[in-house]
């Protein structure tokens, strides 16, 4: 079958309600149309993707009939170099408006460029309630909070990477797309990330920057084939106070960075990390939560808004009960949570995390406390007696075996961080299912502007 056997079409859509990964539902025909750029009780002119015959089409808006009052200006403008602002090269919404949406949508990564902050919360709290609905059986109107120390919702990443074209020039991802569209800064970046000038680095053979901050320190991972040259104008380019890494040579692999993917393999640990060469530095962040230091690779796994790491490990001391007697801390990365819970009540702590590097960073940083920690993936895990269980998995969730155990074992409270309410809902229907009630289920915005979220669920028997 071809793969353009349905060819792009120019339809005219009553926006009706919001879908997730940040795009709006509208019916063609009876057909279902997923519409990214809109907003619910629009009127739009849109453009369907070419592709397959499925049950579904997808579509980006091109112009804005009737424009709903939570339409702001794109913020991706404020990212992108002076000639591409007026629309006419990465094809932005410019106005708040109706009027043209010039071309493609813009960068991937910012789903609710175009939409007031606190109504993209409003959306994402629909979405979330409707998930857990279809997807769990579980009714539920849940809200969504912002961080404690919210701005206008675009200085919070201490995470970004970027993707880097064929003339040198880093920039975002077109939404489902390799084409790089260039940025003079890294969006939603928090304080030095913020700062940095992309426009006067040019290096061709670089794939990808992986930038990270930690406070008063950061790090650049380089992915690719830089020249030496290349990497010697990266070194004088970027601020003294982060330390320049690179790929050694050989094929890239994934390695629990983002959102913290599944390791790979059948329940062994993480295959190593592709090695790291330090050109100058440290391969290791310091990052400080509430006056406590954390170890962290600069390639690890890290909590991404500069508030997350705070909010979400004190939402779980809030959850604990009173005597608390032992803790698991399922997906533990470098212990946060686990640490923070353990800290917080003397409890004994036991961590499980699929990649070993992380595992060596958690039991350094818990060297003061009583915990254990393995390498190993939480399928294989056998599960110790603990009344608390924490758990905070990658997008893909916890799992039948793993929501199995957690039933079997001997927990009472059991809290449940999640990046991913489909996921979550299917999770919480099987612990529902296995004796568990849910006590809190609170969102929070800690991607604000993107179509993501974090929740924090408590359960109890
Ligand atoms: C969302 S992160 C949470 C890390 C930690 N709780 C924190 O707050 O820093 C998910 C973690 O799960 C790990 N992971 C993913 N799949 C896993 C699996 N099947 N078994 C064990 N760990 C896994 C990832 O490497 C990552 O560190």
């Amino acid at each position: 079958m071809s793969d353009t056997s349905v060819p792009a079409q120019d339809l005219t859509l009553d926006i009706e309600a919001p879908a997730a990964g940040g795009t709006s539902i509208a019916r063609h025909d009876g057909q279902v149309v997923f519409v990214s750029g809109a907003l619910p009780g629009e009127k739009v002119r849109v453009r369907t993707e070419a592709g397959p015959p499925a049950r579904f089409l997808r579509a980006a808006v091109t112009e804005v009939i009737e424009a709903s009052a939570h339409r702001v200006p794109d913020r991706r403008l404020d990212y992108v170099p002076g000639d591409s602002a007026d629309g006419s090269g990465a094809g932005f919404a410019a106005g708040p408006g109706a009027g043209a949406v010039p071309d493609s949508a813009g960068f991937g990564g910012m789903e609710f460029a175009h939409v007031d902050l606190a109504h993209s919360r409003t959306l994402k709290a629909e979405v979330l309630g409707d998930q857990l609905q279809r997807i769990g059986h579980i009714d539920r109107a849940a809200e969504v909070l912002p961080a404690p120390g919210e701005t206008d919702g675009a200085d919070w990443r201490t995470r970004v990477q970027l993707a880097v074209d064929d003339e040198g020039r880093a920039g975002m991802l077109a939404p489902r797309s390799h084409a790089v569209i260039p940025v003079t800064t890294p969006p939603l970046a928090a304080g030095p990330l913020h700062d940095l000038d992309m426009t006067t680095l040019h290096v061709p053979g670089v794939r990808r920057l992986e930038f990270a901050w930690a406070g008063d320190h950061g790090a650049l991972i380089v992915r690719g084939r830089p020249t030496a040259q290349v990497l010697d104008e990266i070194e004088s380019w970027l601020p003294t106070s982060f330390s320049l890494l690179t790929e050694a040579t050989g094929p890239e692999q994934s390695h629990g960075r983002g959102r913290g993917g599944r390791p790979r393999g059948r329940g062994r640990a993480h295959a190593p990390a592709p090695a790291l060469r330090v050109i100058r530095g440290d391969r290791t962040l310091t990052e400080t939560v509430d006056g406590r230091e954390f170890a962290v690779g600069a390639d690890g796994f890290w909590q991404v808004h500069r508030d997350a790491a705070a909010l979400l490990s004190s939402e779980v001391v809030r959850a604990l009960p009173a005597d608390v007697e032992a803790i698991t801390d399922l997906y533990c990365g470098v212990g946060l949570l686990g640490i923070t819970a353990a800290r917080a009540t003397g409890a004994p702590l036991f961590g499980v995390e699929g990649v070993e590097t992380a595992i060596a960073h958690a039991r350094d940083n818990a060297a003061d406390l009583e915990a254990r920690f393995l390498a190993l993936s939480v399928d294989r895990a056998r599960l110790p007696d603990s009344d608390v269980i924490i758990l905070d998995p990658p997008r893909a969730g916890a799992g039948r075996k793993a929501t199995s155990a957690i039933i079997e074992s001997a927990a009472r409270t059991v809290v449940y961080v999640s990046c991913d309410p489909a996921t979550l809902a299917r999770d919480l229907a099987a612990l529902t299912g296995g004796g568990f009630g849910i006590e809190s289920l609170t969102g929070f915005d800690l991607f604000p502007l993107t179509s993501h979220l974090e929740t924090v669920t408590v359960l109890r028997r």
